[in-house]
């Protein structure tokens, strides 16, 4: 194929793009080259499935048919899935909240207004512009997109509409967007998504050229896998570019979006398709060649530029010398010759040359990555299943050491019962501790005076016998035994529980719950 004789595409050079898409001025129409009118027209995909679930119903501020003014959800999933597709989003309670400049009648507001609090807008496409929302029913944010342009025809509806098919089908895919629902009102398709910290063109402009490679093989490593969901079901995406590509909350996972042009291989060429960016464009597109290769070369260019920090043209010599397989050396060089290779590869201009997905994926690099990930996970799930499985055998030990500990308390309870203490006390009762007094010694025993401290013999004559008071009953009673661990030391060793000598106090004595140490620490 003789790449010189390729036309060139006629576009606007757009150098300043990416600054001005960083600081939010784009001119979103900028991009799409003008469309390619392929053999026949495209007819959309069967759209049989379409499910328009629920509406609600308002007052439009525009002047449409009274269809368009009902909020219908869109979902071509089956009505039977539990997925949240098939219902329009809640509509929040309280709709005081409403923003100022809608209108807060559930009357006149759309149904985007009631059930969101727009926050910022995040992106504008060709297509849509996207915001940041926070959903009013549950507090958390989101996405949403919402078309530009009204439904002009029921053809362009349908291929609107089919971008929600497409979302549908890969929002499953860690490395694909995550897909809530849609509905579409006053002409407009709505779609709602999982909020996304930037686009790969907004961190490539905030880290300039300062991506480490090690990222730039990451960020390849997940590309490759949104893109082999797609390839694997025989769909190219064909508008792969840094802005389709964002990066999750997480930071880190880099997921595919904007499935506005995906379309079936077998049906690409025979239909009427759309090309994306020309800057990402794969040549053999400019003779209608529609195939899985030419996501391969967008994906390789993308790489380029992320990993040269490479501004690529949209047209003139240079877009040609890309596509023939001369690379900058000057930019090119900055990255390993490993990396290197795989991005020439991937931008070969003959789109038979280029690799698939799978043997990117089996490149050795990317091999030891996706060990590494699979050891980690491995290594993630083990220390986990460990960790849970200690807690349970500790809760078990514990369970163990509170019966262990309750049948010694009653066990040491019945003894007492059976053989109460029977030791002096002070002649001196507080008040408080209204102690009754010893039933009168037995004579069978011989135990007259049962007081073994010599100086207060003479005074325990003539003063009644003190019983101890029911320490032990104490102890098991104030003691939190269900709450916490107990050791042995706690009850066994507490020398205050037991201290019943006539110059220490009974009320201390009983005082003898375990955790009480305050007493120990003022003596
Ligand atoms: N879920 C999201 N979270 C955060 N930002 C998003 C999200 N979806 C889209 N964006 C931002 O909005 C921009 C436009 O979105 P999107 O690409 O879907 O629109 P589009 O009109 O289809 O674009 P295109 O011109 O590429 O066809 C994205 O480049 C991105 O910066
Ligand atoms: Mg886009």
């Amino acid at each position: 194929m003789d790449m010189h004789s390729l036309p060139v595409p006629d576009l606007r050079d757009d150098k300043k793009h990416r600054e001005k898409q960083f600081h939010g001025h784009e001119n979103s129409n900028r991009f799409r080259p003008p469309k390619y009118k392929a053999r026949g027209s495209y007819v959309m995909g069967e759209n049989n499935n379409l499910n328009r679930s629920s509406s609600v119903g308002g007052g439009s501020p525009y002047n449409f048919n009274n269809t368009s003014q009902l909020a219908h959800a869109i979902s071509f999933r089956e009505t039977n899935s539990s997925s949240p597709s098939h219902s329009l989003p809640l509509i929040a309670n309280n709709n005081e909240d409403v923003d100022a400049n809608s209108s807060s009648s559930f009357g006149n507001s759309s149904h985007f207004e009631l059930c969101f609090e727009r926050l910022a807008k995040l992106g504008e496409g060709s297509f849509g512009e996207v915001f940041q929302v926070r959903d009013r029913s549950d507090g958390q944010m989101y996405a949403v997109k919402i078309s530009k342009q009204l439904f002009r025809g029921e053809q362009y509806r349908s291929e609107r509409l089919e971008e929600v098919r497409r979302y549908e089908q890969f929002s499953g895919h860690e490395n694909c967007i995550r897909f809530i629902r849609a509905w579409e009102q006053y002409d407009r398709l709505f779609m709602q998504m999982e909020l996304c910290r930037e686009s790969l063109e907004q961190y490539l402009c905030r880290c300039q050229h300062q991506i480490a490679e090690e990222r730039i093989w990451h960020i390849l490593l997940d590309l490759l896998r949104g893109l082999k969901s797609l390839h694997d079901r025989n769909l190219i995406h064909l508008d792969i570019k840094l802005d389709n590509v964002l990066i999750g909350e997480d930071e880190e996972t880099c997921k595919l979006a904007d499935f506005g042009l995906v379309i079936d291989v077998d049906k690409a060429n025979s239909h009427h398709a759309t090309e994306g960016d020309s800057r990402y464009m794969a040549p053999e597109i400019l003779q209608g060649q529609f195939s899985k290769a030419a996501d391969i070369f967008s994906l390789g260019i993308a790489m380029l530029e992320l990993a040269c920090y490479m501004d690529l043209p949209s047209n003139g010599p240079l877009w040609h010398e890309l596509r023939q397989g001369i690379l900058p050396e000057e930019f090119i060089d900055k990255i390993s010759v490993e990396l290197q290779q795989v991005i020439k590869s991937m931008m070969t201009p003959d789109p038979q040359q280029r690799p698939t997905v799978e043997e990117l994926l089996n490149h050795p690099r990317l091999q030891q990555m996706q060990q590494r990930e699979k050891s980690l996970m491995t290594f993630n799930y083990l220390s986990k299943s460990f960790r849970r499985s200690s807690r349970y055998f500790w809760l078990k030990m514990c369970n163990l050491k509170i019966w262990a500990y309750r049948y010694i308390f009653y066990f040491l309870e019945i003894l007492h019962i059976h053989k109460p203490l029977k030791l002096p006390m002070a002649s001196k009762q507080t008040d408080s501790l209204k102690p009754t007094p010893y039933p009168p010694s037995s004579p069978s025993n011989g135990n007259a005076n049962p007081n073994p401290h010599p100086n207060t013999n003479n005074q325990l004559s003539n003063t009644p016998i003190m019983p101890v008071p029911d320490i032990e009953l104490q102890l098991v009673g104030s003691t939190p035994i269900a709450n916490r661990d107990y050791y042995t030391s706690d009850f066994l060793t507490r020398e205050d529980a037991f201290d019943i000598s006539p110059q220490g106090s009974p009320g201390i004595a009983i005082n003898s719950t375990p955790l009480n140490h305050k007493h120990r620490d003022k003596r």
